[in-house]
């Protein structure tokens, strides 16, 4: 049996790249696919006839396996959910929300429904609707964030569901896929080390700030409106931060955050726009191919875990005599 993650979606290395809002577009999803691992466009709130062009491009760009995801909070995500029928797409990710409708609709057609779930709960809930698998996200992710750390988050999923784990959050290089493993996962997710390679189109500037990042350059914004979001720190969200403590209603925020995204990623206003990386920003200092990063990655990823089963012949000799 090689890995349940490799069987379920055909990929070669059990690695996922992250659906990241307006960054993953039809190549970089091609580029992760041709590399061998998960290419995930991001359906995010767009428009429908431009998603249906993203769905076409990656079919021309590669021949593997490829997924959508659906963010649950999108106005769109009925449109992403009926495109994603009409494309067949073999594999779909949801984030932000709840997953049901997109399970019921999906499945049937032979896509495989892989949630990401911030919590045990939502996995067990998942599974029982039908997931194929699921990716437990912990808080140290970009973006819109759960509450438990990656480390805290995966054995506890691990523990409450019997269809595969898929690790994110934290995760750039080989020693984070040692360590997911380790904690039970059967692959990873990665969102921030794939903006920094060189087919993602996001603008110069977004990349410049994610290789300039250290680990305490992110911060999370948006506690009060419910949609918590980790970014970097910049005028932006110190002026979001300062809102909410001066009492900014949900609206006043939600508005002032709107757009914000799309001006970090297009217009490269890292400035005033919303720099949504994880905190492993700080470990991400070149802008390799998504083939290079998927494989170094792996290459570490061995020589970590023949380290550790060296150190596991030595856990054992500790255990064997008696103590004292
Ligand atoms: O209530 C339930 O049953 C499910 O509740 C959930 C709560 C959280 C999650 C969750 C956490 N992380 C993820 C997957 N990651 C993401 O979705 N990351 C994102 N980054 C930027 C996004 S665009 C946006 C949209 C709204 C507000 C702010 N940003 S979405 N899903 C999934 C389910």
């Amino acid at each position: 049996r090689t890995n349940r993650v490799v069987e379920l979606t055909g990929i070669r290395f059990p690695v996922f790249q992250g659906g990241m809002a307006w960054v993953a577009d039809a190549q970089l999803a091609a580029a992760v696919s041709n590399a061998g691992g998960l290419g995930i466009i991001a359906a995010a709130n767009m428009p429908p006839e431009l998603l249906d062009q993203e769905l076409r491009k990656v079919r021309e760009l590669t021949d593997g396996p490829f997924g959508l995801n659906i963010m649950l909070l999108s106005p769109t995500a009925d449109d992403a959910i009926e495109l994603a029928a009409s494309h067949r797409v073999p594999v779909i990710t949801t984030g932000a929300g709840k997953p049901g409708k997109v399970i019921e609709r999906l499945k049937p057609l032979g896509a495989k429904v892989i949630p990401v779930v911030a919590s045990a709960v939502h996995a067990r809930r998942v599974e029982q609707q039908g997931a194929d698998a699921v990716i437990a996200e912990g808080m140290e992710s970009g973006g819109h964030i759960g509450e438990i750390s990656t480390f805290a988050l995966v054995p506890q999923v691990v523990d409450s569901v019997s269809i595969p784990v898929i690790a994110a959050g934290g995760i750039a290089d080989g020693r984070g896929v040692a360590a997911a493993f380790a904690l039970g996962a059967e692959g990873v997710q990665m969102g921030t080390r794939f903006v920094c390679v060189r087919e993602c189109n996001v603008h110069g500037a977004y990349k410049d700030m994610i290789l300039k990042a250290g680990d305490r350059s992110t911060v999370v914004t948006g506690r009060s409106t419910g949609h918590p979001v980790r970014c970097l720190k910049n005028k932006f969200s110190a002026k979001f931060e300062e809102m909410e403590r001066s009492g900014a209603s949900v609206e006043e925020l939600e508005a002032f955050g709107s757009g914000r995204l799309r001006a970090a990623v297009v217009d490269g206003d890292v400035e005033w726009g919303s720099v949504m990386a994880g905190q492993c920003a700080g470990m991400i200092d070149d802008v390799p191919s998504a083939s290079e990063v998927i494989r170094r990655i792996f290459v570490q990823a061995a020589d970590q875990m023949d380290r550790m089963s060296e150190l596991g012949r030595f856990f054992r000799s500790l255990c064997m005599e008696e103590v004292g």
